[in-house]
């Protein structure tokens, strides 16, 4: 059995992590660690956490945590485990960020679209992107993840196999994404209140969002060409639930079904992605607090156009949940341990 900590303890993302890793096999919560609260059960401040947590949250004492645990999850804001990182000499320490700190390969991208000084390019080379599909073999070999973004997830499991097999053309492609608003974190704001959501959607960060290069660097990386996206986000009065409907040429003829064939065959050893029959598109429900990513594809010969739509969960695929399985994947686990749940409906 393997020694987790959790640093950002109160936020969405470590709940999260607790609650998923209370079924896992090979992984013990051993530490929940709180910048703000530590010193406090964390069920005074989650009830729900009753009983199964009783050990108080801890401070940080980064000496003392390298010795105590293998697994150290982030689950804390962008700029924060890009400052701790550097700080553990334990070369067996496993590490996966949830923040977007090492996402990207360039230190000037991650200021540009951040706002915030980047990590050392040192951290930056030795993070593998945690992609879980996408990057396995890399994955395998690595103790430092940058887990993906929940949009980025969604966007590139969905574009990756028609790019890869040059079914769509690079050039012209728009990405139209939705989120609940737990994708916002736990901290409240003028803009995530509920009368400003409640019967409401709104477009947010558009040409602004920080997932828009890294949707592009790894869709480069696959399609082996550089590309260009128009992404848009919109807020949903919903608390969960993630889906982007994406759109782009065809490059070469093909039918609903040829297309799928394709999905299918990309993703016959990927447990965790399910892709629908003709027809038939995946709403956010059917995957809400589980691991999956619903893929649903339709060739529309009117406009030469494949569109695609990929939902996740943002909390489980889209952080916690890919989290876990790039644990798994690095300690040569079964990918599916603790997360092989079916999603809650309705
Ligand atoms: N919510 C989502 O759907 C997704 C989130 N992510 C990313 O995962 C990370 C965690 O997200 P989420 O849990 O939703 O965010 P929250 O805002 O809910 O929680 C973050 C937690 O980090 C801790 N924290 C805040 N500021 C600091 C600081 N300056 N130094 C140290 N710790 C701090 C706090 O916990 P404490 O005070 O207890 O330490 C806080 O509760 C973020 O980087 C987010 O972008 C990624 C994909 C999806
Ligand atoms: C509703 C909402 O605000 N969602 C967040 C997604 C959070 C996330 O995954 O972003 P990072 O990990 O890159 O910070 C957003 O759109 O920025």
């Amino acid at each position: 059995m393997k020694k987790a900590a959790i640093i950002g303890g109160t936020g969405y993302g470590a709940i999260e992590l607790i609650r998923l890793l209370q079924l896992h096999k090979e992984i013990k919560v051993e530490k929940i660690i709180s910048h703000s609260q530590h010193g406090e059960a964390i069920a005074s401040i989650y009830p729900h956490l009753t009983d199964f947590i009783e050990e108080p949250m801890h401070e940080l004492e980064i000496e003392k945590l390298q010795e105590e645990v293998d697994i150290v999850f982030f689950a804390t804001p962008a700029g924060v485990a890009k400052e701790i990182l550097p700080q553990f000499t334990n070369p067996n320490l496993q590490c996966i960020d949830l923040s977007g700190d090492l996402r990207l390969s360039s230190q000037t991208e991650y200021e540009t679209w951040y706002g915030k000084d980047a990590a050392t390019q040192q951290l930056l080379d030795k993070a593998v992107y945690g992609l879980s599909e996408l990057y396995a073999e890399e994955i395998k070999q690595a103790n430092l993840i940058s887990n993906p973004g929940c949009f980025p997830t969604s966007a590139l499991l969905g574009l990756a196999p028609a790019l890869e097999h040059q079914i769509m053309s690079p050039q012209g492609i728009s990405i139209d994404g939705k989120t609940g608003i737990s994708g916002a974190g736990r901290t409240p704001t003028a803009k995530t209140h509920f009368s400003e959501t409640n019967e409401n959607v709104t477009p947010y960060k558009i040409g602004q969002h920080q997932h828009i290069p890294e949707i592009e660097e790894y869709l480069s990386d696959k399609a082996k060409t550089p590309i260009t996206v128009a992404f848009t986000t919109h807020l949903i009065p919903m608390t969960r639930g993630l889906i982007c409907t994406m759109y782009g040429q065809l490059a070469k003829k093909a039918t609903t079904e040829e297309v799928i064939e394709i999905y299918q065959s990309y993703y016959e050893n990927n447990p965790f992605v399910r892709i629908r029959e003709a027809g038939v598109f995946p709403a956010t429900k059917d995957v809400y607090a589980s691991n999956f990513c619903d893929i649903g594809i339709h060739v529309d010969e009117r406009s030469n156009q494949i569109i695609i739509a990929a939902a996740i969960d943002n909390l489980v695929k889209g952080a916690a949940g890919q989290a876990i399985q790039n644990a798994n994947l690095m300690n040569g686990w079964e990918e599916t341990m603790g997360l092989h749940t079916i999603p809650i409906y309705p």
